[in-house]
């Protein structure tokens, strides 16, 4: 798993197109979404990642629990986004354990979007700038080597 955590004033998207022959269902309303004050999260879900997804899920999660208490956001938006890798994990998979880290983290009490998986879309992000606003992290099973 490849994270690309962005602390910004706004991130904000608008659905496209198809990206996917079956991305996943949605409704009129997740077409578009913004959240104000938001650890903006792109995640790319890996092959590797395969072998574990729960354990993959709970260390992303400890990872932007540590990141959002750092520079002070409790909102999250979780973004499905398939460029920060070239071992992708399979569609199904990575919806999964995108689900279940969205699922998670509102469990631990914050406020969370998750943008549509599947799909093309338009964005626009404010980057706050300060030393801690872009920080990546990658993250692998138990016995897996980072490539
Ligand atoms: N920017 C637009 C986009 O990335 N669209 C991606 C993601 O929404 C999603 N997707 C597919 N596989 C993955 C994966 N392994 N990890 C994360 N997202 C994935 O499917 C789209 C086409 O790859």
């Amino acid at each position: 798993m490849r994270m690309l955590l962005i602390h910004s004033d706004y991130l904000e998207y608008e659905v496209k197109d198809k990206a996917l022959k079956s991305p996943e269902p949605i409704s009129e309303e997740q077409k578009k979404g913004r959240l104000e004050e938001v650890l903006a999260v792109f995640m790319s879900v890996e092959k590797a990642d395969e072998t574990n997804p729960e354990e993959v899920v709970e260390k992303a999660v400890a990872e932007i629990k540590d990141v959002a208490s750092q520079v002070k956001a409790d909102r999250i938006f979780v973004y499905p986004f398939a460029h920060l890798s070239s071992e992708l994990a399979k569609p199904d998979v990575a919806l999964k354990v995108l689900q279940r880290i969205e699922e998670r983290l509102r469990e631990e009490g914050f406020e969370v979007k998750r943008a549509p998986f599947g799909y093309y879309k338009a964005f626009r992000l404010s980057c706050k700038g300060h030393p801690l606003a872009e920080l990546s992290r990658t993250i692998v099973p138990s016995g897996e080597a980072v490539s």
